[in-house]
């Protein structure tokens, strides 16, 4: 840190001319910078093509245009921003790139601290690691930190490899593992709401929860990533990550302190507390799903067989739901349920905790429903919280209606909360590391994910496509729940609002 307190760093992109970059993190750094939270900085852009400083700088003025909301010093923000052509498996490359970080560290005054964001194909990401150190990148005055996105891995065992590669360059501590929903302010409330509220915290067990229903439903397809979602589907790419990690966080115990390693540790105890399977009781647990051809807002559109750089006989999972066991004291008996898919209805993740039924309702009637008390989080596109209660009918009979209490980010604030990706890269480079995921997180997670994909990929599943793009993904999902007398609780479009 600087005196002032803002956090100074060179950020060295590998992958500076590629979709990530442009989306997401060059508009980040930007808003980090008109927010004045980041002063002293610069960014050195690498990739193959050969580009020079000036039109490097160029590509970031139109991604802030494009997709951030560009206002002013903007020629300021993008005069931080260098480019070094390179190809990654190329040794002598990383030298000159040592050289342009040295006379960058000096004229910005950058006091040594080095932030190495790999934006690549993972495949990468162990060479460059290694490179890193052995070339004397990581040799400097300041700390030096690796960011480094998904997939971490493709299974526990190619995880621990990569990770074996990146520890040989960085320590534990160094390494900044992304999960971008951590940064979402929303799945970052969970503790806050958990931790901070009489009413919530002495409720959360399994004497008074009946289910928590984590859903993710995404309106796109798989765009121009057929070739890496073939590899990966819905399992790899979202549950082994931010679906578990939603689980982690609202199924922990209270940590003694809101320390990283605090956190981390009561986030791992849950991990662990999943009740394993065996490979022939995954279909007992989860169910997978695949797009059919369907339509969204009158726009037809293709099954996922018919995608670019898709088998036309993929046997790979768009859609994935699956009941979790928590054996410990708190969540015996508690199923934690999950959902995610591609193609779906509507775009909405949000958590919905069911709570238990009092034990004698006296407003029950046979004829009338009356809802189970819900506690919505809504993590986007919305955010914020509603409360389902029961309340009296106005007029002179004992009827009941429901209703709905909701605190609304937009409401309160009038304002969009910082994208995740803002405000992980200023964790990062704060070098606070609780909003990121631990390796052992990560081996945890995939263990329990691998159990599902070594049942799933030994058997091709019949019935694909089995959802239609714009529905609610297979009946398979709502038979998992009707099994335990449960529901999927549909969170409609703009919850906060109506
Ligand atoms: N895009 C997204 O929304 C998300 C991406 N991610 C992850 O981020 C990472 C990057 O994804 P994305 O930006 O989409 O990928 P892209 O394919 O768009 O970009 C890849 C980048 O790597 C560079 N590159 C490729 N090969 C080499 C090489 N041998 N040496 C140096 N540079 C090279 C490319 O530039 P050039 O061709 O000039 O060399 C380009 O800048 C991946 O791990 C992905 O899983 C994670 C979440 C979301
Ligand atoms: O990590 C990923 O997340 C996105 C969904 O992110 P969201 O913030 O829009 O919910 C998903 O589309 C992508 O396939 C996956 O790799």
């Amino acid at each position: 840190m600087t005196e002032n307190n803002k956090p100074t760093a060179l950020i060295m992109i590998f992958g500076a001319t590629g979709d990530l970059a442009k989306r997401k993190l060059f508009p980040s750094i930007y808003r980090l910078f008109q927010k004045e939270k980041i002063n002293k900085f610069a960014v050195v852009g690498v990739a193959r093509r050969p580009l020079t400083n000036e039109e490097f700088q160029t590509s970031v003025k139109d991604s802030i245009l494009t997709f951030g909301h560009a206002e002013e010093k903007v020629d300021e923000f993008i005069s931080h921003f260098h480019y070094h052509s390179h190809d990654v498996s190329s040794s002598e490359s990383y030298l000159q790139l040592k050289d342009i970080a040295e006379q960058l560290d000096g004229h910005y005054q950058l006091e040594g601290n080095r932030i190495f964001y790999l934006a690549m194909a993972p495949e990468f990401f162990g060479t460059i690691a290694e490179q890193i150190k052995a070339q004397g990148l990581s040799d400097t005055d300041g700390y030096k930190r690796l960011v480094i996105e998904k997939p971490f891995g493709h299974s526990f065992e190619t995880a621990q490899q990569l990770n074996e590669q990146i520890r040989t360059a960085f320590a534990e501590d160094e390494i900044y593992r992304i999960d971008h929903y951590l940064g979402k302010e929303m799945v970052q409330n969970i503790e806050v709401i958990r931790f901070s509220n009489a009413l919530f915290e002495p409720l959360w067990n399994n004497r008074y929860i009946s289910n928590i229903q984590v859903t993710s439903s995404e309106t796109l397809g798989v765009e121009e990533r057929g070739r890496y979602y073939e590899t990966s589907g819905a399992l790899r790419d979202m549950v082994q990550n931010h679906l578990l990690q939603m689980v982690a966080l609202l199924a922990m115990e209270p940590p003694i302190a809101l320390t990283t390693e605090e956190i981390r540790s009561e986030k791992v105890r849950a991990l662990r507390s999943l009740r394993p399977m065996k490979v022939d009781e995954v279909n007992q647990y989860f169910v997978r799903g695949q797009y059919g051809e369907g339509t969204i807002d009158g726009q037809m559109l293709p099954a996922y067989r018919n995608e670019h750089n898709v088998n036309p006989e993929s046997n790979t999972e768009t859609y994935v739901a699956g009941k979790l066991m928590i054996d410990n004291f708190r969540w015996a008996g508690v199923p934690f349920y999950i959902r995610t898919g591609k193609r779906m209805d509507v775009k909405s993740t949000n958590i919905v905790v069911q709570f238990k039924d009092i034990p004698m309702n006296l407003y029950y009637k046979t004829e009338e429903t009356l809802n189970p008390n819900l506690l919505v989080i809504n993590i986007q596109p919305d955010e914020g919280i509603t409360l389902y209660l029961n309340v009296k009918k106005s007029g002179t009979t004992s009827n009941t209606k429901p209703m709905k209490l909701t605190v609304s980010n937009k409401g309160i604030e009038h304002i969009n909360s910082p994208e995740a990706y803002e405000k992980l890269l200023f964790d990062s480079m704060r070098g606070d590391a609780t909003n990121f995921t631990h390796w052992d997180e990560v081996a945890l997670s995939w263990k329990f994910v691998d159990t599902i994909s070594n049942a799933w990929e030994n058997t091709k599943d019949e019935s694909f496509p089995n959802y239609e793009a714009g529905s609610t993904g297979p009946l398979a999902s709502d038979e998992l729940l009707a099994e335990d007398g449960h529901i999927w609780w549909q969170v409609k479009k703009n919850e906060n609002n109506d």
